[in-house]
């Protein structure tokens, strides 16, 4: 097992003194490369501020993040987790968040930009990044002329420029009907498989659950199951 995060012990409270409130508590966690990792549990259960201590998002308030066995200092500061965040994640929403006056493989560019890729090699890399989804063929459509699977799939995508080795995603077939969010679950289910991308997924959709290897539950801020079924679909 590859390990890419390890959390020991690692809570979140938000607020200080009497509004303080735990979040999350005692978490001890090891993400794996090349594997889909489901988050499940009740809305207020902790998964976004878990995903987002994952992502560099949110520095947990104690207990040790380590990435790719190193460790985070308590107090990193805002750049360090941004340049963290750049070099290492990918991040994919439930509304996709494109930009709608620009094209689906522009949409891709910015983000290979934002990585400092030469801008002569952007569309190259940006229509890999699309066929790499089973876009090949809509990379010159605008958002408005893609189905919401397909705008999700550009979404990931645009996560995977500058190949980050962990990709996060929350909720990432909420706004999705019926066979397209299973498909979107496919992707992501491949990406980690197919490219050794460790893959987290918060989830309430019981289309994405066939699709993990390992589920964990969370339950007032606490890790209360972590499993892997045999069910899963690779
Ligand atoms: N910035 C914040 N300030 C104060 N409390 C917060 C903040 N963010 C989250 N919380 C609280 O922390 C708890 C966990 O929130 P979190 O969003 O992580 O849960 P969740 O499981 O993702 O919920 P949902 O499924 O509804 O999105 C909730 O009780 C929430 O109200």
């Amino acid at each position: 097992m590859n390990r890419v995060l390890t959390l020991a012990d690692v809570g979140v409270t938000y607020g200080r003194g009497a509004t303080a409130f735990a979040a999350l508590q005692g978490i001890n966690l090891d993400i794996a490369s090349g594997e889909m990792t489901l988050l499940l549990g009740p809305s207020g259960s902790g998964k976004t501020s878990l995903l987002q201590v994952m992502g560099c998002l949110l520095r947990a308030s104690c207990g040790s993040v380590q990435l790719f066995g190193q460790a985070l200092a308590r107090d990193v500061g805002a750049e360090a987790m941004a340049a963290l965040r750049l070099a290492h994640i990918g991040f994919v929403f439930q509304h996709y968040n494109l930009f709608p006056t620009l094209k689906a493989w522009e949409n891709v560019a910015v983000a290979l930009d934002i990585k400092q890729v030469p801008r002569a090699q952007q569309r190259e890399q940006a229509l890999a990044l699309l066929a790499r989804l089973g876009l090949a063929d809509r990379a010159g459509h605008y958002p408005s002329e893609l189905s919401g699977g397909q705008k999700q799939r550009v979404a990931i995508a645009r996560a995977l420029a500058g190949a980050p080795r962990i990709l996060l995603a929350d909720e990432p077939t909420a706004a999705l009907d019926g066979k397209t969010g299973q498909g979107v679950a496919a992707a992501l289910h491949e990406l980690a498989h197919r490219e050794g991308v460790a893959v987290v997924v918060v989830s309430h959709d019981p289309r994405v659950e066939p699709f993990g290897d390992r589920v964990l539950h969370l339950e007032d801020g606490r890790l209360v199951d972590d499993s892997r079924p045999s069910r899963s679909s690779a």
